[in-house]
């Protein structure tokens, strides 16, 4: 059986579900044995749900609910726990305003933990003097101010580094491999919702070499980086334009049928043919082939078919749209 591989957010959800389950276990043992019994009922139940959290994500690889679930019970379990045995527990502040961190954003994390730290202050007021106040104040606060500024600019690097990863740095839209996610997603979806419908558009620039030998590559790089505005000027924005390889596009359009889709690739076959482009005399123009889910073909497949019907146009003499 082939399993498919974990994303670094689901290691981290088990390795911190799988530590805070091994490091409860022991307290809850103790405290059972001591008779403490309010504070082993809540060690136990914090044992248990972090285990079942982890089996859960360990089974399904699905985070979103672990993520809120690890994040709600470390604050809870912590404000129960200084509400039971009083101020000392406050030494598991620390590990518990880190763990949100690495689970939630850093702006809702923030947020969190603050609100967390004012009541944990209210909570042990009463108990402690000045000093230990302002000392576990400047700590905590300062806990959670770096935790903020390290998770921000982890996150900052995370998405830059997507952003990388996915778009084409010529024409800044979605390259091939973004296009693989999408496709893969939609069909998943496609097979849950049947009665929804979704089409495919591949757009070729025709003769396209020509371009580059007549103008230079630099010119060839413009005309792409102008097509690939032109086209998403005139999609919807749930549309999405991904540059396939070379002067090959490819248009997802969501809740679109096979005739809606050849309409529009029409739109833009003829908003290609008429703009003007960086050399007065150049003319450039499309050749395209639509192709709609058909219900249990594969991501290859499907493009696959609306590059047949585009090789078709391209076959009966360019500048024109075929449908699969
Ligand atoms: N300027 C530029 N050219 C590119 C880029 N990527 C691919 N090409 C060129 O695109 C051209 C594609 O040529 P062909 O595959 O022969 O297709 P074509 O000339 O468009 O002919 P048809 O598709 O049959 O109409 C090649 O000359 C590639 O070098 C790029 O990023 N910039």
């Amino acid at each position: 059986m082939q399993t498919s591989p974990r994303t670094t957010e689901e290691s981290i959800i088990l390795i911190i579900s799988g530590a805070i389950s091994i490091c409860l276990l022991p307290f809850a043992v103790i405290r059972t044995l001591n008779g403490d019994t309010a504070v082993a009922i809540l060690n136990t139940t914090a044992v248990v749900v972090t285990l079942a959290i982890f089996f859960n994500v360990y089974l399904t690889h699905k985070i979103h609910f672990a993520r809120w679930g690890l994040s709600l019970l470390s604050v809870l379990v912590m404000t129960i726990t200084i509400g039971l045995k009083g101020y000392e527990q406050v030494v598991w502040v620390y590990p518990a305003l880190t763990t949100i961190f690495f689970l939630l954003t850093p702006t809702v994390a923030a947020a969190i933990g603050t609100l967390f730290l004012i009541n944990v202050l209210i909570m042990i007021w009463p108990q402690v003097d000045n000093f230990f106040t302002l000392k576990f104040s400047v700590s905590a606060g300062a806990t959670l101010l770096f935790c903020y500024a390290f998770s921000s600019r982890m996150r900052r690097q995370q998405l830059f580094l997507e952003h990388m990863a996915t778009s084409d740095p010529l024409t800044e839209v979605g390259n091939r491999r973004a296009l693989e996610e999408v496709l893969l997603k939609t069909i998943e979806r496609l097979r849950r919702y049947p009665e929804q419908t979704c089409s495919l558009i591949m757009l070729d620039i025709d003769h396209f070499k020509r371009i580059n030998d007549q103008y230079g590559h630099g010119c060839g790089d413009q005309v792409l980086k102008l097509f690939a505005k032109i086209i998403t000027s005139r999609i919807r924005r749930t549309d999405d334009l991904f540059r396939f390889g070379g002067e090959e596009f490819v248009v997802v359009l969501e809740n679109t049928s096979l005739e809606e889709a050849r309409t529009l690739a029409d739109v833009l076959r003829e908003a290609v043919a008429s703009a003007v482009w960086p050399q007065t005399d150049l003319q450039v123009t499309l050749s395209a082939g639509a192709a709609e889910f058909n219900g249990h073909e594969t991501a290859y497949e499907w493009l696959a078919r609306a590059d047949a019907a585009m090789y078709g146009a391209k076959e009966l003499g360019r500048n024109r749209c075929h449908v699969a």
